[in-house]
């Protein structure tokens, strides 16, 4: 194209469409079924990101009036999302399983010949959705280990943090964002709405090696621990700045572009951690160590955790990497370092 005629007709730029094809050409044996998975991803983003957009006009604001596997009480856009997702998975016919915050239970999607099955947070921040503040969505991607033209297992989603083909969020914030990696560096896409296309915002994403923001919940700052505590009370006296949404995506995509750290320490309320390891910390770590970022869990790195059980949770330290070694080689005690060898790997 002639730089006139760019000049008259603006590039809008690449697509996701086009973005997920070209990095297909770099797996030969590809057949399309991963591309195909990440493009039902971004539909359900799309149906879900036009009912946020309008949520106070139709009835789909407070609670649904059920509580969840994990004891908390459902907003109808957790239940309203998790269906999205859910019937996008399910009529794409790529995901053969599918595990879900939102339900105990693996949902058999009948499509016993697709290849992958997907983890996912379907609304993440649900404490944020009636009042308009960023929230987002959560997923992480398996290629199965049970047998093609079997229903899925739930071996198939306890492969641990680094069997992940994929993983990504979408951030429906002032914009929204689906950002992701399949191992290739982190790509995301902004949606413009007149179009009803994500296009190509921020290319290979790296996390700055350091930053000023740190973002934990302060009102648990008395039941950190002593380490941690000393950590954040040195950001606090070295300038730092203290950021936290109540929504994880959000405070992610921020520090993941800024430079920063995102805590959640073991508290009393949640002595394991609030965050949930297969569709929370996993995903977003894989996110986070393909830009160059650290996922730390207290004694081995998050994507080395040793899953247990689906919905188990995790603590979760993930940052700049400057300021997760600083936490961890500074702050934790010689004793502890000493005792959890797999530190000195950070
Ligand atoms: O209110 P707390 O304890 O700080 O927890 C906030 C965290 O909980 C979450 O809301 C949990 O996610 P869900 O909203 O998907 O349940 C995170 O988004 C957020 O970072
Ligand atoms: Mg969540
Ligand atoms: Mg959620």
């Amino acid at each position: 194209m002639s730089n006139n005629e760019n000049a008259l007709a603006l590039p809008v730029g690449t697509t996701l469409d086009r973005f997920i094809m070209r990095q297909q050409e770099d797996f030969p044996y590809a057949k399309g079924e991963l591309s195909q998975l990440l493009r039902d991803i971004a539909l359900a983003a799309k149906i879900i990101n036009r009912e946020i957009n309008r949520a106070g006009l139709i009835d789909i604001t407070g609670a649904f009036g059920k509580e969840n596997i994990q004891g908390e009480h459902q907003q109808k856009l957790d239940v309203i999302a998790n269906i999205r997702f859910k019937r996008a998975l399910i009529n794409g016919g790529e995901a053969c399983g599918i595990l879900t915050e939102e339900e105990e239970d693996i949902i058999q999607t009948g499509n016993e010949n697709g290849k992958y099955v997907v983890a996912i947070d379907p609304l993440d921040g649900s404490s944020n959705i009636d009042v308009n503040v960023s929230i987002g969505t959560i997923f992480s991607i398996y290629r199965r280990v049970s047998p093609i033209g079997t229903p899925a297992t739930t071996e198939d989603f306890m492969q641990g943090g680094r069997r992940q083909v994929a993983a990504g969020y979408i951030l429906y914030g002032s914009s929204t964002i689906m950002a992701y990696t399949t191992g290739q560096g982190v790509n995301a896409f902004t949606y413009e709405n007149s179009l009803g296309e994500f296009f190509l915002s921020h290319a290979n994403i790296k996390m700055p090696a350091s930053g000023k923001i740190y973002s934990c919940n302060d009102a648990y700052f008395e039941d950190f621990s002593e380490p941690v505590q000393n950590f954040v009370r040195n950001l606090r006296k070295n300038d730092g700045v203290a950021r936290y949404i109540g929504s994880l995506v959000g405070d992610f995509h921020r520090n993941l572009l800024k430079g920063g750290i995102y805590l959640y320490p073991p508290t009393a309320k949640s002595p394991h951690g609030k965050l949930r390891l297969l569709y929370e910390c996993y995903p977003l770590a894989f996110v986070i160590e393909q830009a160059g970022g650290i996922a730390f869990e207290g004694s081995v790195k998050t994507l080395d955790v040793v899953p247990q059980k689906p919905h188990q949770r995790s603590t979760i330290f993930l940052g700049s990497p400057e300021m997760v070694e600083n936490l961890v080689k500074n702050f934790f005690v010689p004793e502890f370092i000493d005792s959890h060898p797999a530190i000195n790997s950070i």
